[in-house]
């Protein structure tokens, strides 16, 4: 481990999205003690990656200190990727029906549910993004739906969708965890410190 970063300032997770923060805190427990704040940050275009790592500058700025943000996408095989991170307008205005029609034209319903993190130290420093990504198919919808698009989608192996599934399974295996594991390898190799340091 390297000999450690004091940050001036706890990390904040910003998101207007309160059952990603439920998420988050459940996957991270005290492994990264972080603070959150909730901004509902513009909703940029273009590739995954990209959008999350302008999304953190973005955060950066208002927060004027280190941030984690993410942006989630879900992306259908047949329609090559799409709806991918414009998944929110379409899931808001075509509905899970919708989305499960979209894919009627197409034999092929799989997809992946993909998760890109990115962490930035304050404004005028450069996110790292960490990607996780979890493949599955799209479904007729099943089981509470009481975030996003959890209940058109089945991950692959399991027979129920992310919405049947107890939280702590659906959290075992998620996009969000498999990116938030990269994320937690990260801080420990540079060997963050989170103390506020009282000097700054
Ligand atoms: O403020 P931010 O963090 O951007 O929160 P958001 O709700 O705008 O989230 P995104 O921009 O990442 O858009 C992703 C969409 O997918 C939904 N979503 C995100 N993670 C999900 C998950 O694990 N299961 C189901 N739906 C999810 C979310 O509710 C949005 O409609
Ligand atoms: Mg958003």
């Amino acid at each position: 481990m390297a000999s450690g970063l004091v940050l001036p300032r706890p990390v904040t997770f910003v998101t207007g999205n309160a059952k990603k923060l439920e998420e988050v805190r459940a996957i991270l427990g005290n492994s990264i003690p972080f603070q959150s704040l909730k901004l509902d940050l513009p909703e940029l275009q273009g590739e995954p990656e990209d959008i999350s790592k302008e999304k953190a500058s973005l955060a950066a700025i208002q927060v004027n200190g280190p941030v984690l943000v993410e942006d989630t996408c879900l992306c259908f095989n047949a329609l090559k990727g799409l709806p991918g991170p414009y998944i929110k307008w379409f899931l808001q205005k075509i509905g899970h029906e919708g989305l499960n029609n979209l894919l009627m034209a197409y034999e092929d319903k799989s997809g992946y549910a993909l998760c890109a993190f990115s962490f930035s130290l304050g404004p005028n420093a450069e996110p790292i993004t960490f990607l996780g990504r979890t493949p599955g198919k799209i479904v007729p919808p099943r089981g509470p739906n009481d975030f996003g698009w959890d209940p058109i989608f089945q991950p692959d192996g399991y027979e129920q969708t992310y919405a049947e599934m107890p939280k702590e399974e659906k959290n075992n295996i998620s996009h969000r965890s498999k990116a938030l594991a990269l994320v937690k390898s990260h801080f420990t190799e540079v060997g963050y410190t989170f103390q506020i340091d009282p000097s700054v």
